[in-house]
Formats: C-alpha cells, sequence, structure tokens
C-alpha cells in the first residue's frame, strides 16, 4: 500500500474507531458543500442561456438556486469543520496514548537507547500535533473527489476532449507527491542533528539548566553551535526543498497549458456555432474550479503524504512493540537463596563498548550491598540490569535460582523498589508524584504519609500547599517549587512506597541531602534494612561514593571498568588492603 493511501486508511479507522457518527456527520456536511461548487457552474450556464433567450421567471428561478448552492457551499464546510475539529483532537490524545504505550511496550529500555528507534518516535511525537490537519486532508480530499468526478462529469458531456483537463491536474498531483518524498528524505537525514537543536535550545533556556550556562558563560557556545548545525539542516532541506519547487512548478505548467487549451477549445466552437454562450461560460468556470481543485488537491495531499508517514512510523514502533517475547518463570514471594550474577556482560545498544564485563557475585538473601567505584565504572547500569530493565548480553541473573530473563519483567519489577541517580521530578500532585511508586496505593493517604515519613520528607509534605493533594513544580502551574533534596527525598518516599520488595535499590540517594538528612537518612536506611531482610529476605543494595555510608554494608563490591576488583566486608577489605582501602583512607584523611 502507498504511503498516501495508508495514511487516508488508518485516519479514517481510527476516527471510525473514536467517534464514528461525527465521522459520518462530517463527511455527509462536506459532501453536500464541495457538490455545489460545480453545481454553481451548472446553474450559471443555465442562467446565462435563459436570460439570452429573455426567459425571466426561469432565469430568476436559477439565480435563487445559485445563491442557495452558494450558500451550502460556505456554511456546510464550516458546519463539517465544527464537527470534525474535536473528532480530530480526540484522535490526536489516542494516537499519543499509543505512543506511551508502544514506548514502553518491550520489557527492557534497549529500544529507547538504539538511535534508529530514537529517531523515530522522536518524528512521531513531533508530527502527532498534526493530527488534526491530517484528518480534516483526510475528509476534504474525499470531499474534493466527488467534486472532481462531477465537474468531469459536466466537462465530459460536453466535449469528451475536455476530459483531459482533469486528468492533466494528475500531473502536478504526481510531481507533487515525488517532491514531497523528497523533502521527507532530508528530513530523516537531518532527525538527529534537529533533536540536537531541539536539545541545545532546552539547555539554553530551561530555567534548571540556564543558570550555569549563565554563569560558564556558555551560551555564545551553544549559540554558535546551534547555528552550525541548523546551517548543515537547512543546506540539507534547502536543496530538497529546491528540487521539490521545481519539480511541482513543473507539474502546474502542464496544467496551465491544459487549461489555456480547454479554453480555446470551447471559444473556438462557439465562434463556429457548435456551442453556446452558456457553454462558454461552463467551461470557464469549471476550468477555473478544475484549477483550484488541482492546487487544492496538491496541498491536502502534501498533509496526508505526511499522515501517511507518521502512520508508517507508527507502524515500525508496533511491528518492534510486538516481537518481546515475555517469560512465564514465576517470581519468589520471599526470598531464600538470594540473587546471584553469573558472568554478566552488558553492552548498550549500538555500542561495542563492553560496561559490564564478567561479573560474578552472590548477593544472599537480606544482604545489604553497597557497590562503589568511579565514575563510569558501570554502578547505575549494574542496579538497571538488577531492576530488568536491561538484559545481560552475556550471563544470566538468578533470583533464588530463576532466570530474570525468564520471568516477566512487569512480575520482577513489581516487586523491586528503586531510586535512581536521575530520579523523576513530576510536577503534578505531592500525591501523584510519591504514589507512583505503587500505584495501588495512590489514595491511601496513611501509606503515602508513611512512606513520606521513612524518607525524611514530612517537612516537605508541610511546606507545600494543600499536602499531599498540593501541586509541586512551576513548568506548568503554580505549583510549590521545591530545592534539588527535596525532591531527592520526595524520590526516596516513591522508592519505600512499595509493599514487600524483594529488592531495594538506592543509586545515590543522597547527593542532593544536606549532612544532617543523609545523616538521618542513613539511620533510617539501617532499620529499613532489617525490616525488609525480616519481612522478605529482600536484598538492599546502595551504590554510593561515601564510604562513610558504604562501610555499614554486610558487602561491598568494588567495581573497576566494568569488572569486579574487590569484594567483601569493610574490614576485609580495608585488611585486604587494595583499591578500596586506597579510596576509604583518601576520604577519611580528608575528613580527619
Ligand atoms: N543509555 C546509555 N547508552 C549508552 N551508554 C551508556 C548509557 N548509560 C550509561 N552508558 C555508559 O556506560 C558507562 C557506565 O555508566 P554508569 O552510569 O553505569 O556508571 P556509574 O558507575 O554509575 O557512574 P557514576 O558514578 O558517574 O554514576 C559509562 O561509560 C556511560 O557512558
Amino acid at each position: 500500500m502507498s504511503t498516501l493511501a495508508l495514511g487516508v486508511r488508518n485516519l479514517l479507522l481510527l476516527a471510525h474507531r473514536v467517534d464514528r457518527r461525527r465521522l459520518l456527520r462530517a463527511s455527509a456536511m462536506l459532501a453536500v458543500g464541495f457538490l455545489s461548487t460545480p453545481l454553481i457552474a451548472l446553474c450559471l450556464k443555465s442562467l446565462t442561456t435563459a436570460a439570452i433567450r429573455h426567459r425571466t421567471g426561469t432565469a430568476v428561478q436559477l439565480g435563487l438556486a445559485t445563491a442557495l448552492l452558494l450558500v451550502l457551499e460556505l456554511m456546510m464546510n464550516h458546519f463539517a469543520h465544527l464537527t470534525y475539529f474535536e473528532l480530530g483532537d480526540l484522535s490526536e490524545v489516542e494516537l499519543q496514548n499509543e505512543l506511551i504505550t508502544l514506548a514502553h511496550g518491550s520489557p527492557g529500555l534497549e529500544r529507547l537507547d538504539t538511535p534508529a528507534y530514537a529517531d523515530t518516535l522522536a518524528l512521531v511525537r513531533e508530527e502527532l500535533p498534526r493530527t488534526r490537519a491530517s484528518l480534516e486532508a483526510v475528509l476534504q480530499i474525499g470531499g474534493l473527489a466527488l467534486q472532481m468526478g462531477l465537474t468531469a462529469v459536466l466537462l465530459g458531456l460536453l466535449d469528451p476532449w475536455l476530459l483531459l483537463l482533469p486528468l492533466a491536474g494528475a500531473v502536478p498531483v504526481a510531481a507533487g507527491n515525488a517532491a514531497q518524498r523528497l523533502v521527507d528524505r532530508a528530513k530523516e537525514r537531518c532527525a538527529p542533528l534537529v533533536r540536537l537543536g531541539h536539545h541545545l535550545l532546552e539547555t539554553a533556556t530551561v530555567h534548571a539548566s540556564a543558570k550555569e550556562v549563565r554563569l560558564a558563560g556558555a551560551d555564545r557556545i551553544l549559540i554558535d553551535r546551534h547555528l552550525r548545525d541548523w546551517e548543515r539542516t537547512t543546506a540539507v532541506q534547502w536543496r530538497a526543498g529546491a528540487s521539490a519547487a521545481l519539480l511541482r512548478a513543473a507539474g502546474q505548467l502542464t496544467f496551465a497549458a491544459a487549461y489555456g487549451g480547454a479554453v480555446y477549445l470551447v471559444v473556438r466552437q462557439a465562434l463556429h456555432g457548435g456551442a453556446g454562450l452558456g457553454d462558454v461560460i461552463l467551461v470557464i468556470t469549471l476550468a477555473a474550479q478544475v484549477s483550484f481543485q488541482v492546487s487544492t488537491a496538491l496541498g491536502l495531499l502534501t498533509i496526508l503524504q505526511g499522515a501517511g508517514r507518521t502512520m508508517e512510523r507508527l507502524g515500525e514502533l508496533r511491528a518492534t512493540a510486538s516481537v518481546a517475547t515475555v517469560g512465564a518463570a514465576d517470581v519468589p514471594l520471599v526470598l531464600s537463596r538470594g540473587i546471584r550474577l553469573e558472568q554478566v556482560g552488558f553492552r548498550y545498544p549500538d555500542s561495542d563498548r563492553p560496561v559490564l564485563d564478567e561479573v560474578t557475585l552472590d548477593i544472599p538473601a537480606g544482604t545489604a550491598l553497597a557497590v562503589v567505584g568511579e565514575n563510569g565504572a558501570g554502578k547505575s547500569t549494574l542496579v538497571k540490569l538488577l531492576c530488568g530493565l536491561y538484559r545481560p548480553t552475556t550471563g544470566r541473573i538468578l533470583v533464588d535460582g530463576v532466570d530474570l530473563a525468564d520471568c516477566d519483567p512487569a512480575a520482577w519489577q513489581s516487586r523491586v523498589s528503586t531510586l535512581f541517580q536521575d530520579f523523576v521530578r513530576l510536577e503534578l500532585r505531592l500525591r501523584d508524584n510519591t504514589g507512583i511508586g505503587d500505584l495501588s496505593r495512590i489514595n491511601d493517604d496513611t501509606a503515602l504519609r508513611r512512606a513520606i515519613d521513612a524518607a525524611e520528607a514530612d517537612p516537605v509534605l508541610a511546606q507545600v500547599p494543600g499536602g499531599l493533594d498540593g501541586l509541586l513544580g512551576r513548568s506548568y502551574g503554580d505549583g510549590a517549587e521545591l530545592s534539588g533534596g527535596q525532591w531527592q527525598k520526595l524520590g526516596l518516599a516513591r522508592a519505600l512506597l512499595r509493599r514487600r520488595p524483594l529488592l531495594l535499590a538506592l543509586d545515590e540517594p543522597a547527593s542532593a541531602l544536606d549532612a544532617t538528612a543523609e545523616h538521618a537518612l542513613f539511620t533510617r536506611f539501617a532499620g529499613l534494612v532489617a525490616e525488609a531482610r525480616a519481612e522478605t529476605g529482600a536484598v538492599t543494595l546502595l551504590v554510593s561514593h561515601r564510604f562513610s555510608t558504604v562501610r555499614m554494608a554486610d558487602l561491598i563490591v568494588v567495581l573497576d571498568h566494568g569488572r569486579i576488583a574487590e569484594s567483601g566486608s569493610h574490614a576485609e577489605l580495608v585488611a585486604a588492603d587494595g583499591l578500596y582501602a586506597e579510596l576509604y583512607g583518601l576520604q577519611a584523611r580528608v575528613y580527619a
């Protein structure tokens, strides 16, 4: 199926699914409006003939009919617009929901890290706001097809040669399609640079990053880089645009020649007595309408070609989502043996550099594990693998002897509580921000308050006007602005809301906290570890650069370039006098 046909078909199916009645009503109104236009030409022909023959009564009736048709032509389009306006918005929301589902349609995050997938996703996201205009174009093109059909019949009845006029209209349409393909291909080639441009613009203008940019005086660098990238994308798109404009102009010139020929033909017939003045009026009016129809069709087809590309891209996203297979092994209710990593290796998609390499580690049930290592050593990646967000490239992760790859990732993830280093700042109600940690408890005020207390975030709750139902952040509304540490405490509350986790993973949970808050957090943390251990034999994993905290763990793992350099208790590692002892000694000396 061609791109264009795919766009039309999918948009119609979507609108039909969203609101069949509105679709039918809008289509009927548009059909009446569009068919009125060639009928006006027919009335004008008869009106001219009646006037020449001095048939006043008939001429008046035809004048009234022409006026009525003119009203229908103008009003029907207007009323149809009111009807399909909402239909377009509903269709857009439906596609947005599907896009969100697709982005989360695979068990892991690998697809989101694949550049080609990320590009397609970004393009569809950018194009979705055009759904309403695309649906409007589908309905208009349907009405236009009826109009062009009636115009062709009227012209053909007058002289079959005049049928060449609508046919000539197909030339600019074909040229327009080819031109649009050129533009689309250029756009796809530029997609990564355009995304970079948006990122640079956001970095320079968004409140969170603007202050660093200002202080560093980096705005000039960002502007230069932005300009350079835009110049490169503009050059590619300008070349494609110029070729497309030439193609379109060639098509339109062909039609202009056919238009001149049609008028010449009927005027010549009139001069030789083969046609009346009414016929000349009919052809001139219809030929002008054909010209308008063709240019309208060109505009609409351009929109539909774009909509077709969006549907193709959506199809690509759907295709990758459907290949994911989900394991059927049960996730244990409680941990009795623990978690074992066997020769685990990992590379991010489209990267040939291993981030983790031959990591073998036994984490007995109930262990408080700390992972330390230099920046980029692979600590956060290890957390993400343990959360089932990525599958190991080699080796396996066993939970009480069950391979995580054989389990449904969603089932495992429902037993995992995590605070990521780059935790989300959800600018909704405080209830939502914390409640997404365990959606079944989003309206359980007691559970929410308990998690907030456990994360030492009760002062934040007290500060937010409206409490649990108060809005956070200023990006979309007049919510409470929180400090970095306050956001982090709420992130921790989110992680602590989940009941009976088997894995509680905290990646740098105190990076934004002050010393008092950090101390309070880790005093609580020891209690949490004991609680989780007693309840489910859960493993608690802490990633931290602060050795004063790390030393409390039962088992400490030192990662170095994706490999385990050392592991053991604090006392064992200090006694071993290796990398851990060196890093610990460095920090201890600084504090001393
Ligand atoms: N989504 C990704 N795609 C490709 N490479 C990635 C991705 N995330 C991380 N990496 C790479 O993996 C390596 C390990 O990153 P990771 O975040 O696991 O390190 P880390 O030990 O947690 O570092 P830090 O202490 O700075 O938080 C880094 O070199 C990083 O560039």
